[in-house]
């Protein structure tokens, strides 16, 4: 077969496959802060196309891609799509632009224009000629998955030499996890998935110091699972795990509700309130939530039993807490002995928030000699942040987040790990080193994954010694007021530092900072969401009432600039 043939086949395929997936009337689909989304029966066009951007990321990389169909913490009747590089971890932003262009073309014709000449620019032969892509598939329990899943495989076939991998119905993280181990040459199973959190989980808890107050921690968890995927994943891990009494609730079983619906970890940190199943019965125990699709982990305690309210513990103190964890453990691990011999391991330890963590726990964490970075919204840009350290720690204040250790990092650690077996078995030392390793395989290196980070932070209080009020203790969160504007355009802010200064339009800024200046420990700011048609406004100061009132005042410069 000639090349000009096969680009004409690939031509012809392209074409008359994507005739049967058009694109529905009068929609526009954005390529948003994490892939598209939107009501499920409207994204079949999308998701076939999505395939075909995945095909294409694969043949460019030579690896293994992701694609996953889930709409995390929406409504039950919407869908995504996103897909996973390589490493597990978001796609490049540098493809968003041709993934929108593609899930726009509107009609057969413009999209197979468009795919050869993206296909051209990025140097990518199509036609088969030996190279294979290879894609792995996953959704979550929404209705609409399985049929959003057959377009994904269409749009996969209709690329000569891709191969399509279904994985089941997964967790977010699950999938990601399985490109990444896919991509190292590793086992990408769910039950190695499984088997290497339940056994980094006993090394840690075998390893929790004897003496310290963890008799009175207690290893009972209540976790909401949002009636998603997470909750039955969770059910099914927890027979493997041995010191830890979980109770899954809003599992997801039939009859026991709807997905997202009152419950998960979006509902909880937005509302503030308990989810639904959960109440009087359970004032004062250690409760979980996860999103819909299990990347998003918060925690919270019912704090009295006459009132719905909660103690909530977000995605900042589960930051804090591991901080506070791995930085004990470098600590211990280059103690110099009495005979101070010991071999520093030199460790950039590094913490990434944004804008809108609580400030006291920027704060606390200042505190704690650590470096602190803030970037703009979205985890893309947390996690690339991340990786530039040897250790780094980045969560969201919605509770997605996770520890990321470099792989240079981890051979100089599993090293220094080995020479201690020889030289020191069961020291101190040793033992540090064993945790830390531990940890990099119990927390999921390619995304946040609320089911690893929960192992996790189980396993840290224990160790810590630690019930919920100590760990609630760490710092009081300044209050805080978060609010919608709706605008005309809201692509007219335009914001630099990391989202907490607005360049455009001007005069704006200069309109926050004097309300800012009436507040005690006043702080806000203003951007365009991702995900939404609107502007955030975000506000702290030392009481909620002057939180409320800087909110409420910036809204209405907003509106006034741009209304
Ligand atoms: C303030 C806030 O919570 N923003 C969320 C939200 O993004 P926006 O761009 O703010 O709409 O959705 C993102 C995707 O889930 C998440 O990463 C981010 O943290
Ligand atoms: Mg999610």
């Amino acid at each position: 077969m000639t090349s000009e043939f096969m680009a004409k086949d690939q031509h012809l395929l392209l074409l008359e496959s994507s005739s049967h997936f058009p694109l529905p009337h009068g929609m526009t689909f954005s390529y948003g802060t994490a892939g598209f989304r939107a009501v499920g029966s409207k994204l079949p066009s999308t998701v076939f196309r999505a395939g075909i951007v995945a095909v294409l990321r694969s043949l460019k990389t030579g690896s293994a891609v992701g694609l996953m169909i889930t709409a995390s913490h929406n409504p039950i009747l919407d869908n995504g799509v996103k897909i996973a590089d390589p490493d597990g971890s978001m796609m490049t932003q540098h493809w968003e632009p041709f993934a929108e262009a593609l899930a726009n073309a509107p009609n057969p014709q413009s999209l197979v224009e468009l795919v050869f000449h993206f296909t051209k620019e990025e140097g990518i032969s199509l036609g088969g000629g030996g190279t294979c892509a290879e894609i792995l598939l996953g959704r979550d329990t929404r209705p609409t998955g399985e049929a959003l899943l057959e377009a994904a495989k269409q749009g996969i076939k209709s690329i000569v030499g891709a191969a399509a991998l279904d994985m089941g119905i997964l967790t977010t993280p699950q999938l990601h996890w399985m490109v990444m181990n896919k991509n190292k040459g590793m086992k990408a199973s769910e039950s190695v998935y499984f088997m290497q959190l339940s056994e980094s989980f006993r090394c840690l808890m075998d390893m929790v110091p004897k003496g310290t107050r963890k008799d009175c921690v207690d290893s009972r968890v209540v976790v909401d699972g949002a009636n998603g995927v997470g909750g039955e994943k969770l059910e099914q891990l927890k027979k493997l795990l041995i010191g830890i009494d979980i109770q899954v609730r809003n599992s997801g079983k039939q009859g026991e509700g709807v997905l997202n619906e009152g419950v998960g970890a979006d509902f909880v940190q937005k509302e503030k309130v308990a989810p639904s199943g959960f109440g009087t019965k359970d004032v004062g125990e250690r409760c979980a939530t996860f999103d819909g699709d299990a990347d998003r982990l918060v925690y919270f305690r019912i704090s009295s039993s006459n009132c719905n309210g909660i103690d909530l513990v977000d995605g900042d103190k589960i930051l804090s807490l591991f901080a506070l964890f791995i930085k004990e453990q470098l600590h211990i691990l280059n103690k110099q002995g009495d005979e101070g011999t010991n071999n520093v391991l030199v460790t950039r330890l590094g913490i990434v928030q944004t804008a809108y963590a609580n400030g006291a726990s920027t704060d606390f964490l200042k505190q704690q000699g650590l470096e602190v970075v803030l970037t703009p919204t979205g985890v893309k840009y947390l996690h690339k942040k991340a990786a530039e350290c040897d250790v780094g720690i980045y969560f969201e204040a919605n509770g997605h987040g996770t520890i990321l250790f470099s792989e240079e990092y981890l051979s100089k650690l599993q090293k220094k790990c080995d020479d201690l077996a020889c030289h020191s078995p069961g020291s101190e030392h040793h033992k540090a080193a064993l945790r830390l390793l531990a940890v990099s395989k119990l927390i999921n290196q390619a995304v946040g994954d609320a089911i690893s980070g929960l192992l996790l932070v189980e396993v840290v209080l224990q160790h810590m010694g630690w019930s919920m009020q100590d760990w609630i203790d760490l710092y009081n969160d300044l209050p805080s007021r978060q609010l919608k504007v709706k605008v005309a355009d809201r692509t007219a802010i335009t914001t630099t530092h990391a989202e907490t200064q607005v360049l455009e339009p001007s005069g704006l800024q200069e309109a926050i900072d004097s309300e800012i200046a009436k507040y005690h420990k006043g702080r806000c700011f203003v951007r365009p969401s991702g995900t939404e048609d609107i502007i955030r406004v975000y506000a702290e100061a030392s009481s909620q009432e002057a939180a409320n009132a800087l909110a409420k005042s910036v809204s209405r410069h907003v509106d006034h600039f741009l209304g």
